[in-house]
């Protein structure tokens, strides 16, 4: 069903917000439990409708996964009595695929659909096939099927062609109960990548080396010891509330950060004018009314963030001169330029390259949340901009945020969320209930 978020520009976002569990370690980690048995507790889970998924899948493959506080499951996976996971589930996102890696080490074959997700590239898995298969798998794709079989997994030296995060994590479950000891040669860097690797190596595993660009895993019997484990900080999710900050001209605390994963942001934010000041697990971020523009380029970390392209073009859209941005990882994440322009701002994409034109203020207008991060973007362009913003297809925000507008509602903003069926409910002081029948409440 169509969700909205309807939000009124103008306001400074003031006050101070904690981050929630990182999306992209969760959902790794939840898929890499599968390979251990029972007592897995799992600490600072966001509740998102990604993880809700992949509980989901997990569920019908035969594990047992319990929430036992708001942000917090137990997992059991004493058997696995399903081996193909259903194409109504795994279509919904796109970290389905991390099971790959993992079921087959378990169970020795796998039949997953292709995974779903957002619209933002083509997004192949040759470099998962190409990993696997050096292990031993078996790999080949049916009516849109993965199948996967192996007998035995054999460590191996696994060169990727690019350091894909996917594939990293695919390879290095699998390898964790492989005979012997596998090398992942250009793998990915991401804290994501390392906070599943110590995961991994609580409940036995013998990963060295993650978070560089080799790492070395030797394979184990089995895996199983009782784990209590706290997933990571979302700095995807701490980036985008810095960005929104920034561009309302606001003054914002952000808590429970890793602030050196947030580096190349945080170094653009100053390189704007933004002052930020940061603690051992907290910024502090003000920024002034004039900013001066930047260049962007996305590259794997510790490069700057792909999944943070499109909120800084939404704030770069009212940053007065020219900003460049270049989006090196997905052809397709500049669909929402074209949406930011429906608000008035001035963006020409040409291939991987965007021009950002500042312009003095954007407008309030209808527009389309084509992935995730556009739907975070839009919903930042309409708190600078001048009027109402409709962001429709809203539902996809809730993929990775958790209470995305009641969490800017408190620091001041002025929005609402509202399902398909036009039942709005409203946040913010100054919501207008008259205008559109919005019962306001206030927490
Ligand atoms: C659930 C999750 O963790 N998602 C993140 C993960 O996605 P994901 O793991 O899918 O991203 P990858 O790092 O694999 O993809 C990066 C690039 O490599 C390409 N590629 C990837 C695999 C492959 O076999 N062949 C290939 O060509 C992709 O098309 C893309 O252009 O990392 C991305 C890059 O930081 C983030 O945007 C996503 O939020
Ligand atoms: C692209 C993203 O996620 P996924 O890989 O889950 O589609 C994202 O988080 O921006």
């Amino acid at each position: 069903m169509d969700q909205k978020i309807i939000v009124r520009g103008g306001r400074r976002l003031k006050g101070r917000v904690r981050v929630n569990g990182a999306k992209n370690a969760a959902l790794a980690i939840l898929c890499g439990a599968t390979l251990a048995g029972e007592n897995v507790v799992l600490d600072n889970v966001p509740n998102i409708t990604d993880v809700q998924h992949i509980i989901q899948v997990l569920s019908f493959l035969g594990a047992r996964v319990v929430w036992w506080r708001e942000d917090a499951v137990t997992i059991s996976v004493p058997s696995l009595t399903v081996r193909e996971a259903p194409y109504d589930l795994v279509k919904k996102l796109r970290a389905s695929n991390l099971l790959l890696g993992p079921l087959l080490a378990r169970c020795g074959e796998v039949r997953i659909p292709l995974p779903g997700g957002c619209n933002i590239g083509a997004r192949p898995m040759d470099l998962h096939f190409k990993g696997l298969s050096a292990l031993g798998a078996e790999l080949s794709l049916e009516k849109g099927y993965i199948c996967a079989k192996a007998k035995r997994l054999r460590g191996a030296q696994v060169y990727l062609d690019f350091p894909s995060v996917g594939a990293t994590e695919n390879i290095m479950m699998a390898a964790c109960l492989a005979e012997g000891q596998t090398l992942i040669q250009n793998a990915a860097k991401e804290p994501e990548v390392v906070d599943l690797a110590n995961f991994l190596n609580s409940l036995g595993a013998r990963i060295f080396g993650a978070g560089t660009d080799v790492i070395r895993i030797e394979g184990v019997k089995e895996l199983g010891r009782p784990v209590h484990y706290s997933v990571i900080p979302d700095r995807i999710e701490a980036g985008t509330l810095m960005v929104a900050a920034v561009a309302t001209r606001g003054e914002v605390e952000i808590e429970g950060v890793i602030p050196r994963h947030i580096q190349p942001l945080t170094a653009k934010l100053r390189e704007m004018g933004a002052e930020i000041v940061e603690g051992e697990d907290v910024f502090y971020i003000k920024a002034p009314d004039e900013l001066r523009p930047v260049n962007v380029k996305t590259m794997p970390y510790p490069g700057f963030p792909t999944d943070m392209q499109s909120q800084v073009m939404a704030l770069l859209s009212t940053v007065p001169g020219t900003s460049l941005i270049v989006e090196n990882i997905y052809e397709n994440r500049f669909q929402v330029a074209q949406e930011l322009r429906r608000m008035g701002a001035q963006i020409k994409v040409e291939g991987r390259v965007a021009v950002v034109e500042g312009v003095p203020r954007l407008y309030g207008a209808q527009v389309r949340a084509t992935d995730l991060r556009a739907g975070a973007a839009l919903v930042i362009a309409g708190l600078m901009a001048e009027g109402e913003t409709e962001v429709v297809g809203a539902e996809v925000i809730y993929r990775g945020y958790k209470d995305f507008e009641k969490r800017l509602a408190r620091l001041g903003a002025d929005l609402a969320a509202a399902n398909g069926q036009e039942q709005f409910f409203a946040l913010g002081e100054k919501s207008d209930p008259g205008r559109r029948n919005i019962p306001t409440y206030r927490e």
